[in-house]
């Protein structure tokens, strides 16, 4: 088996789709997402992307050297993508200093768990975490603000033209792997697509449990 990421994306289509498409993004592009789930979701991402750093900082410790430039651009970016957050949670006078909800932490572990595994794992991990977010924010078409400044911040070119070379590096890692990593390349991609979509229902449902929003209901 030579497994690539197309090939990740075109095995498991469905799985894929309920990580990247999801009615929080849906009320986003409509306006009418609750302050009180974008408030949720913007802190909770925050210290997932904290979470995240750490992530790509072990991801680089274990890459060959001719994949330094692109993780270490991405650490980089990471930098600024913190301080950014900081600033809309100040704007919206957010704490950042709140407790992770169930679903960031299992995800927080889910990325520590996978930096135990081998570097073909890891590549495949960090690219599809960041191909989740650049086709999510995309797909519902051009978002009104101030949702546009988040949407143009995961999708715009560069941000695609990085996924794109995230996907390079993963599919040179994978072509060189034995059948049982890339099992778990497979695995790990599948459980980032299900905590992708756990994620947007925590923010979605979490902040509205007695509306006619929630399924439970
Ligand atoms: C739940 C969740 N999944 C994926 C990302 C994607 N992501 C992580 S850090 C970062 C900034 C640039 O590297 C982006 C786009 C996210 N933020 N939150």
């Amino acid at each position: 088996m030579n497994l690539t990421c197309q090939q990740l994306l075109q095995n498991h289509p469905q799985v894929w789709q309920q990580a990247t498409v999801h009615p929080f993004l849906e009320r986003c592009y409509l306006g009418t997402i609750q302050p009180q789930q974008f408030n949720t979701w913007l802190v909770q991402d925050y210290l997932f992307v904290v979470e995240f750093t750490r992530f790509v900082a072990r991801v680089l410790a274990n890459a060959p050297q001719e994949h330094f430039d692109v993780i270490l651009g991405g650490l980089s970016a990471l930098k600024d993508e913190l301080n950014w957050f900081e600033a809309k949670a100040a704007e919206r006078k957010l704490n950042l200093k709140t407790q992770k909800q169930a679903t960031t932490t299992k995800y927080s572990q889910y990325m520590a768990q996978t930096n135990e595994m081998p570097y073909p794992v890891q590549a495949t991990a960090l690219w599809a975490i960041e191909l989740a977010y650049n086709q999510a924010w995309q797909l519902p078409g051009t978002m009104p603000e101030p949702y546009a400044e988040f949407a143009n911040r995961w999708g715009n070119r560069g941000f695609t033209e990085y996924v794109k070379l995230l996907e390079k590096q993963a599919d040179e890692a994978l072509a060189t792997a034995c059948d049982r990593i890339q099992k778990q390349a497979e695995s790990a991609f599948l459980q980032i697509a299900s905590l992708e979509k756990d994620f947007w229902n925590m923010a979605f449902y979490l902040a509205s449990q007695s509306s006619a929003d929630n399924p439970k209901n």
